[in-house]
């Protein structure tokens, strides 16, 4: 399997627009290998944007993308084919694997990994919206991609399936770490997830604050650094209103 190591994901100088409409300029950016990444920033900033280019799905008008390993995306809506099982679907992950690799993916260990090894017959109508972007997990964690696009994966969840779903991701990670760009609007996900999380200003988007989290995954809500990170985001957002942060 490929060396996790190797992936690293650097713009240099890119700048990019639709039309008129400038989403991004010069903007700089690099990501280690193996760094879990959360961007933050106002609606319509240019946050899908920078995943998009990241992907290759777009092309930058000006500047450089280095991107150091395969990527795969997960969207906020699961990508799930609904007449295909849970098995089947997470076996769709490996096309890109060569056939003499593929018997090296213990479909039964992935289904575990995600809490679904009893759900590999089921249909994904049969599964809750948790266990579909579980599933979906799965599917994105098989093959020989070392780097998730995560476009608000788990923003169509609601709150108790959100939190589960954050520390099922830290979970997978320590066992299957991959470098992680994970877009949210949601200040505890960041906080809860990221390595370091990039606070970008509105449209066109440059990055206004850098914030480190060293506290090991997972992490609890109301852990001081966690407390601390999120009232940072809050301040740089400009949503000052700290009193629903707990003391
Ligand atoms: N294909 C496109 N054609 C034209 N304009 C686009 C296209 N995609 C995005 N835009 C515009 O570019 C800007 C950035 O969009 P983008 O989706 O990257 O922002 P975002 O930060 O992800 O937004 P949100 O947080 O609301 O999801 C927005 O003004 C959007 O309307």
């Amino acid at each position: 399997m490929r060396d996790k190591q190797a992936s690293k994901l650097v713009f240099d100088k890119v700048y990019h627009r639709y039309g008129d409409v400038a989403v991004l300029e010069n903007l700089n950016l690099e990501v280690k290998a193996g760094e879990v990444v959360v961007l933050v920033g106002p609606s319509g900033c240019g946050k899908t944007t920078i995943l998009n280019l990241l992907s290759g799905h777009i092309a930058p008008v000006s500047g450089k993308i280095t991107r150091e390993g395969t990527a795969r995306t997960v969207y906020q809506q699961d990508g799930l084919f609904p007449w295909l099982t849970v098995s089947e679907n997470v076996g769709i992950g490996l096309r890109s694997v060569k056939d003499e690799k593929r018997r090296d993916y213990d479909m039964t260990e992935l289904l575990e990994l995600v809490n679904l090894k009893s759900f590999g017959n089921h249909y994904p109508h049969q599964l809750s919206g948790g266990m579909r972007q579980r599933a979906e997990l799965a599917r994105v964690l098989a093959g020989d991609s070392d780097i998730l696009l995560m476009d608000e994966p788990f923003s169509a969840l609601d709150y108790q399936a959100r939190l589960n779903m954050r520390s099922e991701l830290a979970r997978v990670l320590e066992k299957k770490p991959r470098t992680v760009v994970f877009v949210t609007h949601d200040i505890e996900e960041a906080a809860q997830l990221a390595d370091r999380v990039l606070v970008l200003s509105k449209r066109p988007a440059t990055i206004c604050r850098e914030l480190s989290i060293t506290v090991p995954r997972p992490r609890g809500l109301a852990d001081d650094e966690v407390v601390e990170a999120m009232r940072m985001i809050l301040r740089e957002l400009g949503l000052n209103n700290t009193s629903s942060v707990p003391e």
